[in-house]
């Protein structure tokens, strides 16, 4: 995204990358989404891998409750806490000077009602430094985004596939497929954009749904798994850098290898240290 609002930003041409907004706020969302720009996201939980994508130039970094399958080792997102989820997030705002900087709101921490929604962003407000506050469902969750608007939180929602429901939806199933399913997501896009949320991610739908959204709204699209016409794209790190083991969703490209690098590099060390290759007189003191 290098879509920019003062006069002298307007001047540059795109470029992409890095070039644009000094710090990414909403209003360049819905910039970028006039002017046909797409907006990349990648998931971080760290303050190192933080500040090497806010250098490359990804708009806005997502602290993913998905931190649970990557950073924890459960199954599922639905054991993170909110007392999980805040170092993480203090850790990657710390990290980022220009991406804007999304605190995952995860499973208990918002669905009984709008007071304890709230109650929940202001927490990850107040205790990390992130800029905006993603939460599941449409329809479902529009009284909750209304009311984190109004105390001046920016919202990002998700509709599709929402993993904190898995169990209700019955698996990693995908959504919005069908007139029904089509028709459904269009109603939970237009909830959520009317209660306020400024971007709505769409997660493992059918291109053509995603597309029709897409031209319905007027906020941003973020896919996961939604296909190619969407405002945006967004990842988990761990999942696009290669370095999740085992199974990984068909929508990813992976743009690295670092889980072999790592075990690479990890037998050299190894071996190095048996053979008195590694400590070499460099590496020591007098
Ligand atoms: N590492 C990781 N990557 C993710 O994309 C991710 C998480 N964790 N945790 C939270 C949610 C859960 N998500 C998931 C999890 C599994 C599939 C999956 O297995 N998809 C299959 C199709 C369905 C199936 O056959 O089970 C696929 O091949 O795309 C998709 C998204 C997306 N999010
Ligand atoms: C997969 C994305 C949308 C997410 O919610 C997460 O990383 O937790
Ligand atoms: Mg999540």
């Amino acid at each position: 995204m290098a879509a920019s609002d003062s006069a002298q930003e307007q001047a540059a041409p795109y470029g992409g990358g890095s070039a644009g907004p000094k710090r990414v706020r909403i209003r360049h969302f819905q910039q970028a989404k006039r002017d046909g720009v797409k907006i990349t996201g990648l998931t971080s939980y760290d303050h190192l891998t933080a500040g090497i994508f806010d250098r490359a130039g990804i708009d806005f970094l997502l602290v993913g409750d998905s931190a649970g399958n990557t950073v924890f080792g459960y199954d599922t997102t639905l054991p993170v806490t909110v007392d999980e989820l805040i170092p993480l997030t203090r850790a990657v705002a710390r990290g980022a000077k220009r991406a804007l900087v999304i605190a995952d709101l995860p499973f208990g921490s918002y669905e009984t009602n709008p007071r304890e929604a709230v109650h929940t962003a202001i927490r990850f407000m107040k205790e990390t430094g992130a800029h905006a506050v993603k939460l599941e469902g449409g329809e479902r969750s529009a009284e909750q985004i209304r009311h984190i608007v109004e105390a001046g939180i920016p919202v990002m929602a998700h509709i599709g596939f929402t993993p904190q429901s898995e169990h209700g939806l019955g698996g990693h199933v995908i959504q919005g497929r069908g007139d029904r399913g089509a028709a459904q997501l269009l109603r939970d896009a237009r909830a959520v954009e009317e209660a306020g949320a400024f971007a709505v991610v769409l997660e493992m739908v059918p291109s053509e749904a995603a597309r029709a959204v897409t031209e319905a709204l007027t906020i941003p699209t973020i896919s996961v798994g939604a296909g190619p016409h969407c405002d945006g794209q967004l990842l988990v790190w761990t999942d696009w850098a290669g370095l999740t083991t085992g199974r990984i969703p068909r929508f990813v490209k992976q743009y690295a290898q670092l889980a072999q690098t790592l075990e690479d590099a990890a037998n050299a060390f190894r071996e190095d240290v048996s053979s008195g290759e590694y400590p070499a007189p460099e590496h020591e003191y007098e």
